[in-house]
């Protein structure tokens, strides 16, 4: 029995590779479709879900993790398109305060266990000008994350404070991961 995580994210292999446990990384091809008025919870419950359950399909003896991240503030904001798309999600946050949410898939086929779960963090942004958000969106930071920002870069300096998980805004809730990898298996992170 192998832990497979069903993700092509440099960030979430890193802080997984933090941990006592042995994984391999392989990334789901499903397509990330959703519209930006759904409801977030379920959105990136069944994204999670369906990265998860393409690759478990292939692996039923395995134990799969999958998981996705979205930024909401007033609608659902993924990655962005390109670089105009990511100062106008910069701007939206702009000092306000909105809600990340990860969605997370555990997966083992053979035993019939399919657990989806969210975790949500609310996350207040600093007012700034409009020229400092042109000057992080071209660091290239926003372009490859959900909301155009990434807090553990350099976009940690848009943030004010948190009330959650910091894992959560990252993309992977650890506390959540260990005690779900506990309860089912037995499996501790620490
Ligand atoms: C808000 C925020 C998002 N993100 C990232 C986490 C996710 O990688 C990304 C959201 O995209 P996702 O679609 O959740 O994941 P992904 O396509 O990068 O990887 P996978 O193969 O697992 O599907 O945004 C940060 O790294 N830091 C942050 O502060």
């Amino acid at each position: 029995m192998k832990i497979i995580l069903a993700s092509q994210s440099p960030r979430r292999i890193a802080l997984l590779e933090a941990f006592n446990l042995q994984f391999e990384a392989e990334p789901s091809t499903s397509e990330e479709v959703y519209d930006e008025t759904d409801d977030p919870k379920c959105v990136v419950m069944s994204l999670a879900f369906e990265k998860g359950y393409e690759i478990a399909q292939k692996h039923p003896e395995d134990i799969v993790l999958s998981f996705d991240t979205v930024v909401y503030s007033d609608k659902i904001l993924g990655k962005p398109k390109d670089e105009e798309d990511a100062l106008e999600m910069l701007k939206a946050l702009n000092g306000k305060t909105h809600q990340v949410f990860t969605g997370l898939s555990i997966i083992k086929l053979n035993e019939n266990i399919k657990i989806t779960d969210v975790s949500e963090t609310c996350v207040t942004f600093v007012q700034t000008d409009e020229a400092t958000l042109k000057r992080y969106v071209d660091t290239g930071e926003p372009l490859d994350k959900a909301g155009a920002y990434g807090i553990q870069g350099s976009g940690a300096v848009l943030v004010d404070r948190i009330d959650g998980d910091y894992y959560t805004v990252m993309g992977l809730p650890l506390s959540k991961l260990n005690d779900y990898l506990n309860q089912l298996f037995n499996i501790q992170m620490l």
